[in-house]
């Protein structure tokens, strides 16, 4: 039995993902920061919930306690917790930035590093960190300009921890293109964002799900993203 940490995973992608794993039998940690009505169907479905908001100075302390309070080893941690945000809504950049920063890469980095032992310490011949980055790490987004920076850092930490933590650990990016919309999406941007790639479709979250499993079950991919984004590289 697998113990599992996901971040940010009470919905869309990350919701799915916990759900995958408890179906399977493994022992799931998830953080959420709203306790949206799904916290309470992953409780009864034996998942350690823990409340926490990343933008809270001593969050990720409190979140390493916790977890250490609940298990001396890990499997794997999937860094899932994300806020999509962008200059054309928050005009303060300077928070923005920071925020993006924040979520996408500092709390992987720190979680990461105070989390290394209980992923050393696992029972299984490997262990891994999984980064959830974006398509827009090989591109950049003129519209998502802070969120695409904080991605590109995300996945540089990737080589970084791959190099430091080999063989043990595993560390890998996988790196989405549209994988489901938002409910706010109207029919002309998911018109739109589907004409970016050329597979034309909206995947659902079992892609993320199927490409995390592949991940999971190599004994030798590390330092690398499995890109899951319709061949939008090629339109
Ligand atoms: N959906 C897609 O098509 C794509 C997704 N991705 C990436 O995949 C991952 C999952 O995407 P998706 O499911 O859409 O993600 P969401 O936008 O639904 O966000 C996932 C979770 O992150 C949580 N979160 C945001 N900010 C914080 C914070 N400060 N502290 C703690 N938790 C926080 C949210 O909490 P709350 O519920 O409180 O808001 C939310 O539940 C993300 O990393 C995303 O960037 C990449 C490309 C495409
Ligand atoms: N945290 C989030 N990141 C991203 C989301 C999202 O909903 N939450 N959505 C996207 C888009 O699907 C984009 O890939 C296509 O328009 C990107 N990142």
């Amino acid at each position: 039995m697998a113990t599992i940490l996901i971040t940010g995973a009470a919905q869309r992608i990350g919701l799915d993902l916990a759900k995958h794993f408890l179906n399977k039998g493994d022992k799931l940690i998830i953080t959420y920061r709203t306790k949206h009505a799904s916290v309470n169907e992953l409780l009864e479905l034996g998942a350690i919930c823990l409340s926490c908001d990343f933008e809270q100075s001593d969050a990720v302390e409190k979140l390493v306690e916790q977890v250490k309070s609940h298990t001396n080893e890990l499997s794997a941690i999937i860094h899932n917790a994300s806020s999509w945000d962008c200059e054309s809504k928050n005009p303060d950049f300077n928070s923005l930035f920071d925020n993006m920063m924040n979520i996408h890469a500092k709390v992987p980095y720190l979680l990461n590093l105070a989390l290394t032992p209980l992923l050393q310490n696992s029972s299984d011949e490997h262990s891994d960190i999984i980064h959830i980055t974006d398509y827009v790490v090989e591109k950049g987004s003129p519209k998502h300009i802070a969120y695409a920076a904080s991605k590109a850092a995300l996945d540089n930490l990737t080589r970084s921890f791959s190099a430091k933590l080999a063989p043990k650990v595993k560390v890998n990016s996988i790196a989405p293109s549209l994988i489901i919309f938002n409910d706010h999406d109207d029919d002309a941007y998911r018109a739109k964002t589907l004409k970016k790639s050329i597979m034309a479709l909206e995947p659902g979250t079992a892609e993320v799900i199927n490409g995390i499993e592949m991940i999971l079950n190599s004994n030798y991919m590390t330092g690398r993203t499995l890109q899951l984004d319709g061949g939008r590289h090629l339109k």
